[in-house]
């Protein structure tokens, strides 16, 4: 059976008050809920994380990375830089890199494999738009987000990645996709994984993003290839981040 696996994507929020605040309230809530978790969160505080949460049960990862290991390269971080602060997650093509900085999908494969190179867990996210969605191009389009991450992993390493399907049009909306839609999409990535490698795609972590809340998490996570969340606006409360993580 898979683990559960619940990732807070602060995006850019946040400072070191708020921080802290969050973050304590988070390891004081957590039992074993039987899911694992983990914060992504901006590059300045990383260390903060470190700091408040070496040695607890709650991981943590960076939002983006650079393809290049080092060198000339202003503004961008390094996966040997996220590893050097105990990172263990990078999402990698998040549909705001991909809307806002013009992240394609072989730039996104580029990461995932520096992620890989480094030792971290690339989370690859893939989404539609709307308007993808309603000219019946979902498959096609969260498809060949996939299958350009996939083209550049050794079979090896398909294993080491989790997938998050993330409805463009869910995210920040809340308009949450109906656990069918989801259910849906992750069907479809679930069985492009296992076209690959059937083994690997069984035990693999694909997580639904997009408006996720503790009211509407269980019914999402019940789905048979739902295996966690990607969770944006609601992990800036520990109430709500600790709810969904409670509803697995
Ligand atoms: O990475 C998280 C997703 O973009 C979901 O964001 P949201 O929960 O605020 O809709």
């Amino acid at each position: 059976m898979r683990r559960k696996l619940v990732i807070g994507n602060w995006k850019m929020n946040g400072n070191r008050a708020a921080n802290s605040t969050l973050l304590s309230g988070i390891l004081a809530g957590l039992n074993d809920f039987g899911a694992d978790c983990a914060v992504c969160v901006p590059a300045p505080y990383l260390a903060q994380c470190e700091t408040q949460l070496q040695g607890s049960a709650v991981a943590w990862g960076a939002q983006d990375l650079s393809v290049h290991a080092s060198g000339a390269y202003t503004g961008e971080v390094a996966a040997a830089m996220l590893v050097d602060f105990g990172c263990r997650y990078v999402l990698c093509g998040h549909s705001e890199r991909r809307a806002y900085h013009h992240e394609s999908n072989e730039l996104v494969a580029q990461k995932a494999r520096a992620a890989l190179a480094a030792g971290l867990t690339p989370v690859v996210c893939v989404g539609e738009t709307l308007e993808q969605r309603e000219a019946g191009q979902t498959a096609a389009v969260i498809g060949a987000q996939l299958q350009a991450v996939l083209d550049v992993l050794e079979n090896s390493e398909l294993i080491k990645i989790v997938v998050a399907y993330e409805p463009v049009w869910a995210i920040g909306t809340g308009k949450t996709a109906t656990p069918q839609i989801a259910q849906e999409a992750h069907a479809l990535l679930r069985a492009q994984l296992a076209a690959r490698d059937a083994v690997a795609a069984a035990s693999m972590q694909i997580l639904y993003g997009g408006s996720m809340k503790p009211e509407n998490a269980k019914e999402l996570m019940a789905q048979p290839d739902i295996d966690g969340g990607l969770i944006g606006g609601a992990a800036l409360k520990a109430a709500d981040f600790l709810g969904i993580i409670q509803a697995v």
